[in-house]
């Protein structure tokens, strides 16, 4: 099991554009058209899967909210981290 980060390795460790929320890393992704958020959280939920660690997933108009933690260590963890760069790069 991952061990949950510091605080301080929080901070250092948060990929851009994401921050933290309490025992959560969250990031706002926006879009120009509504199906294009669709289409980005379709891709996060494949990379999601892929590695067997899932986010929650909020989609709005032209907005798409990404939340990771990881429910098994009861915190942010490098699990988290990794899955937030994965999916950064499908933005
Ligand atoms: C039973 C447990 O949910 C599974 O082992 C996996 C699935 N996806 C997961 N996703 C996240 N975010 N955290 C987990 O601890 C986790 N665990």
């Amino acid at each position: 099991m991952s061990d949950v980060l510091s605080d301080e390795e929080i901070e250092r460790k948060l990929p851009e554009g994401w921050e933290r929320d309490g025992e959560e890393i969250t990031r706002r992704y926006t879009f120009d058209d509504y199906l294009d958020g669709i289409a980005f959280a379709s891709a996060v939920g494949e990379v999601a899967e892929e590695e067997f660690h899932h986010p929650e997933i909020r989609i709005d108009y032209e907005e798409v909210e990404v939340r990771f933690t990881t429910h098994e260590a009861g915190g942010i963890t490098d699990s988290d981290v990794r899955l937030a760069h994965l999916v950064n790069d499908e933005y």
